[in-house]
């Protein structure tokens, strides 16, 4: 029997997922296409009579930019918002502002997969020479955190997920606790980190997910936080099938 029930979401199409560029930390916007399928996960919500308590967000502005566009179309745009770095994306490290596709052609499409999919296996650190390094560190988003010493230079899933889980932990599941309805827009990572967390996925299971832009899903849970559904697509199956086959696909050499 489902005690709460939460909806997450990834953030629709960025510039950067268009031209399948490494984004990790650099705050790429919405693309055209990605405002629309924000607003079509609005439109589903709605349609689904969706209402929520409160919403959380990373500090990036593509995953602001998608819950901003739901809620207007679920008539909640005075909802409550928590922003945390913690629900960021994972940072890419070396990798961010290169093209997947062209990565994939020089290192091949397995080590690739690696760094987009796997565990424990970080990508290379980001050097004071990538062109992103300045705006991220500098960025004035992080005054409250995280800390100069936790500032991170690449993550692992295994590094983004010991940072959100305090998040969820420590903030999300106390106010599941009062009963508040609770939406989380964030990132591919983020998200696949606390799914792997909800679903108790095994390091290897976990390079299986890939997380489709734009469509909400829903996790209900027992009084124990354990999952009674999990990851329910607001989408028709067809449609959510062929989004997760081309965020995998992004990796391929071409
Ligand atoms: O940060 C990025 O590049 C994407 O938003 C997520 O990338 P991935 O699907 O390659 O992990």
């Amino acid at each position: 029997m489902a005690k709460y029930q939460i909806v997450m979401v990834r953030h629709g199409e960025s510039e950067w997922n268009k031209l399948n560029k490494f984004c990790g930390w650099h705050d790429a916007n919405l693309s055209e296409t990605g405002i629309q399928e924000a607003h079509a996960a609005g439109k589903a919500l709605k349609d689904a009579d969706f209402k929520f308590d409160i919403a959380h967000t990373s500090v990036l502005t593509r995953a602001q930019k998608t819950l901003e566009a739901i809620l207007q179309e679920t008539g909640q745009t005075d909802l409550p918002i928590q922003k945390t770095w913690r629900l960021n994306e994972r940072h890419y490290g070396g990798l961010t502002g290169l093209n997947k596709a062209e990565t994939a052609k020089k290192h091949g499409e397995a080590q690739v997969q690696i760094w987009r999919r796997s565990f424990d296996i970080p990508p290379p650190p980001m050097e004071p020479d990538n062109p992103h390094y300045a705006e991220i560190l500098e960025d004035p988003r992080y005054a409250d955190g995280p800390s100069k010493e936790e500032f991170p230079m690449f993550e692992s899933l295994k590094l983004t997920i010991a940072r959100t889980l305090p998040y969820w932990n420590d903030t999300i599941v106390p106010q599941m606790k009062e009963g508040k309805k609770i939406l989380i827009a964030a990132h591919g990572n983020s998200l696949r980190g606390i799914v792997k967390h909800l679903d108790q996925m095994s390091d290897e299971a976990i390079m299986g997910l890939n997380l489709p832009t734009g469509i909400p899903f829903v996790y209900e849970l027992d009084e124990n936080f354990k999952p009674v559904v999990s990851m329910k697509f607001l989408g028709d199956e067809e449609t959510v099938k062929k989004a997760i086959e081309a965020v995998a696909a992004q990796g391929k050499a071409k």
